[in-house]
């Protein structure tokens, strides 16, 4: 199935595409950065398309250090390239709690979190999102607050109402992937048939998210897509 993938990202000229990545994104890639996405591609193959691409990581970890961010939150985690980025970019006391159903993916990738030594950031949960924010809201002796959360696992939508009480006010949730490979501007017949219902829940989940009067709204052309949400009350 996943030489089926078309190729992930907005951005269709190859050209335009090799420009941002041979003069600027590539040659600012951290060293344990690149070693990841290497290393990830090397033994996930095509499905190492999942990780974000090195743009977006760096305008993930540009958004963390202007926000001065010390708490986030991420969904969706595979061998840690987005998390590992937002690590780096945390300072010393920065913490992040990142959940994710696929433990092994994690473990790969730790000896390159572990190499870029900020390990002691990360908290690790092994578990399907929606139980671990749930018990977060239910837990009434430490409340939890976020200046940012990545989200980066299928069913977005399910998450906002509790991303939006566990993000502080001021603070950032990311959606990622809300372009999918382009497919929302395009007609039904025209995506491919293995995309369709994940093409619907993406335009769903962009046409709420743009008229939810309680975060400010910004689409972000990059990679992917990633959507900014960033919480007024
Ligand atoms: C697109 S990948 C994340 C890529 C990652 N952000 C990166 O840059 O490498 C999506 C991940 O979401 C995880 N996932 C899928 N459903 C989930 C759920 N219900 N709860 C937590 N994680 C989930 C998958 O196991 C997969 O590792």
């Amino acid at each position: 199935m996943a030489h089926s993938l078309p190729r992930k990202g907005i951005l269709q000229s190859e050209a335009l595409l090799k420009y941002i990545y041979e003069t600027s994104a590539c040659p600012r890639e951290q060293q344990e950065l690149k070693n990841l996405r290497k290393a990830t591609e090397k033994k996930y193959g095509n499905l190492s398309i999942m990780a974000v691409p090195v743009d977006e990581a760096q305008f993930l970890s540009m958004i963390v250090k202007m926000m001065n961010a010390k708490r986030t939150l991420e969904i969706g985690v595979f061998t840690g390239y987005s998390l590992l980025s937002i690590a780096l970019a945390l300072p010393h006391d920065g913490r992040i709690k990142a959940i994710d159903i696929d433990q092994e993916a994690y473990e790969f990738g730790l000896p390159f979190i572990r190499k870029a030594g900020v390990e002691h950031k990360i908290n690790f949960i092994h578990s399907n999102a929606i139980s671990v924010l749930s018990e977060m809201l239910n837990n009434e002796k430490e409340k939890e607050e976020f200046d940012m959360a990545f989200v980066d696992a299928p069913n977005y939508k399910n998450y906002h109402e509790q991303l939006l009480k566990l993000v502080k006010i001021g603070g950032i949730i990311a959606y990622d992937n809300t372009l999918w490979f382009g497919f929302v501007a395009q007609e039904e017949n025209e995506v491919p048939e293995l995309f369709r219902d994940s093409t619907k829940a993406i335009q769903e989940l962009n046409d709420y998210l743009s008229r939810d009067q309680r975060v400010e709204f910004s689409q972000v052309s990059i990679g992917d897509g990633v959507t900014l949400c960033r919480r007024l009350h």
